[in-house]
């Protein structure tokens, strides 16, 4: 599902990544095309067509590019592109959000921090995808007092607690052992409850040292000393936030790619980043975000981290090569085009 913006031409060329990794594997993948967001509203009046939402439940993954553009922004609110975008994750039950923020050694000097800050990092965040503040109800905007008021609700019950903090849980314990939980549990009551339920899971996994952490403060840390943290989880907003921050330590949000999974294993794959309509249709959107997605949608929905590897170590090849799109241009690099890198990783593939 491309989407808007840029979406189409960084779908293009991850789609093009994958189907060469594929092609010689004893993997078979079958390809269909889906609308969402603004292109679904100019072909069939909604962000999310129900076309759309059958394709998605008949997926075993969907792999997306990006919604929203500026020419949408004055329609009411349920016909946005973004509405699109949260009705596919709601519709299947996306909850576990996974956003790895790496900083790969050929980009050690693009990103806006000093290298020795992010040398080497390799961090994750778990974003709570489907709960929150995105979906509670009651909300609108209301008269009161002769006043409009905007109003959110902000929700989450322990079963949503436990089972993101069971994903970000058993993600610590396969990597560096430590998780630290993001919260606001000095002003919120959501937060309060969080705190406690990731407490009492960590009773379930002593080899994960818990942590928690103020998302005020978080946010100074990351950029402070980023490479204290191994596993980040935390709730819808916060995470949204955060993970936008992390991604500028890796050198460019077209580094930062997404996993959004579901009970059943099926996932939504998407580069973190948004339709970028200043840049889009220009060819000069960094598709990596996209094409390590596509790495992750063989790792999560298909079980295979081989072919998966394949597409990261042909990502650090090309970086390694000198290749830049404009957003980690430096000096000495060879700037080239969206549809370059694409080639450039087809090629490093190795097949
Ligand atoms: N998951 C999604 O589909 C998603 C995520 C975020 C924002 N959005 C939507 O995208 C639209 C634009 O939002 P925004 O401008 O706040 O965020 P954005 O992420 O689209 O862009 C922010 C900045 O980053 C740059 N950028 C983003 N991706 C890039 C890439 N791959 N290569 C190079 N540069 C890149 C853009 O050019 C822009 O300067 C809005 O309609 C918003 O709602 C969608
Ligand atoms: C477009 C928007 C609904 C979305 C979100 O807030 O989740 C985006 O910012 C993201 O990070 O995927
Ligand atoms: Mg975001």
């Amino acid at each position: 599902m491309p989407g808007d913006g840029i979406g189409p031409e960084i779908t293009e060329q991850a789609v093009n990544v994958l189907k060469a990794v594929v092609e010689g594997s004893d993997l078979e993948l079958s390809f269909t095309d889906g609308l969402i967001g603004g292109a679904a509203f100019d072909a069939e009046g909604q962000p999310f067509p129900e076309i759309t939402r059958q394709q998605a439940n008949e997926a075993d993954a969907v792999l997306l590019g990006a919604v929203g553009s500026p020419q949408y922004d004055e329609l009411d609110r349920p016909l946005r592109p973004e509405r699109g975008l949260l009705a596919i994750r709601k519709e299947l039950g996306l909850f576990a959000n996974l956003r790895p923020a790496m900083l790969y050694s050929a980009l050690a000097d693009a990103s806006s921090l000093k290298p020795e800050v992010v040398s080497g990092l390799d961090i994750l965040i778990v974003r709570e995808l489907t709960g929150g503040v995105y979906f509670g109800q009651p909300r609108g905007i209301r008269e009161v007092d002769g006043q409009r008021e905007g109003f959110n609700t902000m929700h989450y019950n322990e079963g949503e607690i436990e089972r993101i903090g069971r994903v970000a849980f058993e993600a610590a314990q396969k990597r560096g052992k430590r998780l630290c939980s993001v919260d606001k549990a000095n002003v919120l009551e959501t937060s309060e409850l969080w705190r406690e339920v990731m407490n009492r899971l960590a009773a379930e996994y002593p080899d994960v040292e818990l942590s928690h952490m103020y998302v005020d403060n978080a946010a100074m840390q990351l950029v402070r000393a980023p490479k204290q943290f191994d596993v980040i989880v935390t709730e819808n907003l916060f995470g949204d936030i955060l993970s936008d921050q992390a991604s500028m330590l890796s050198g460019s949000i077209g580094m930062l790619p997404s996993a959004s999974l579901n009970e059943k294993g099926q996932g939504l794959y998407e580069p973190s980043h948004g339709s970028a309509p200043d840049i889009a249709g220009q060819g000069v959107a960094n598709p990596m975000a996209t094409i390590l997605s596509a790495a992750m949608l063989l790792r999560y929905s298909f079980g295979r981290g081989d072919l998966a590897e394949r597409i990261e170590n042909a990502c650090v090849a090309v970086l390694d090569q000198g290749l830049r799109t404009p957003d980690i241009m430096q000096a000495g690099m060879r700037q080239v085009s969206t549809a370059e890198i694409g080639e450039a990783v087809v090629n490093a593939l190795g097949n």
